[in-house]
């Protein structure tokens, strides 16, 4: 479970987000849509304490946070290419973030060989550096890291953008099967209304930082979202 609670963040007078409360139980798969500036990016900075609140805090997994490391063995995330390392290649990266979640070599290998489809033969054995890979397959990199060394959460900014629609589509599969299992909680953020209620059963709407919309993903949801948005 992520525990919510009187969650905010302002910049000088600007309050950017504001959550009064919010839980998220272990096991749903949780989509967090709003247009630009909504808020999205802020709360999962200040869930994976790359940012501080002005009030409020977060608790993963009976863990708050902001005081103590002890939620980064279980938390997965990919937020943007600040978490790549430029000067390694894709196969250098994944050995890097396997050993830090406790794999070796061979797990490494073993876990990378499952997603060739989604890498199309753009990554692996190119012997590029990551920062030389265009920014979908810099971003498929990052996808697949987060989700090494089996993490409980599974955190995805804008997991979709960027990517080409083949891969988009294989994407989709993937997280569907990361969320089958009812273990793990995934979060992900997304403009596209339709990938996010495809793959998330449960879609929160934030607007200039404040929950306006939580729904439980259904057969209309997609419909009451694009009318939402259509204003
Ligand atoms: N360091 C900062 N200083 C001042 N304002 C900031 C800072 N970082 C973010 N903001 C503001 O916080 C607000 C929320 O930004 P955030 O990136 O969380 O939105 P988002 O919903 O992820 O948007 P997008 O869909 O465009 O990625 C924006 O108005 C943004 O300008």
């Amino acid at each position: 479970m992520i525990q919510t609670t009187q969650l905010s963040k302002k910049y000088g007078s600007a309050e950017v987000l504001n959550i009064n409360e919010l839980e998220i139980p272990t096991g749903q798969s949780f989509g967090l849509v709003g247009n630009n500036g909504a808020g999205k990016t802020t709360y999962f900075n200040i869930l994976l304490d790359l940012i501080r609140p002005t009030t409020g805090a977060i608790v993963n997994h009976d863990i708050q946070v902001n005081t103590s490391e002890d939620w980064k063995a279980f938390t997965g995330s990919f937020i943007d290419e600040s978490f790549l390392i430029g000067y390694l290649t894709a196969e250098e990266y994944f050995e890097f973030v396997g050993d830090l979640r406790g794999m070796n070599k061979a797990d490494v290998t073993k876990f990378i060989n499952q997603f060739d489809e989604f890498f199309n033969q753009e990554i692996i054995g190119k012997k590029k550096y990551l920062r030389d890979l265009s920014k979908g397959n810099q971003k498929k990199v990052g996808i697949v890291a987060a989700m090494m060394g089996n993490p409980q959460v599974v955190i995805l900014d804008e997991p979709f953008a960027n990517l080409d629609p083949t891969t988009q589509i294989r994407l989709k599969k993937i997280i569907k099967e990361l969320t089958e299992n009812r273990e793990i909680t995934v979060l992900i953020s997304s403009h596209d209304l339709t990938h996010v209620t495809e793959v998330c059963e449960r879609i929160v709407v934030l607007d200039k930082g404040k929950v306006v919309k939580d729904i439980v993903t259904s057969a209309e949801t997609l419909q009451e979202l694009e009318s939402y948005f259509a204003v």
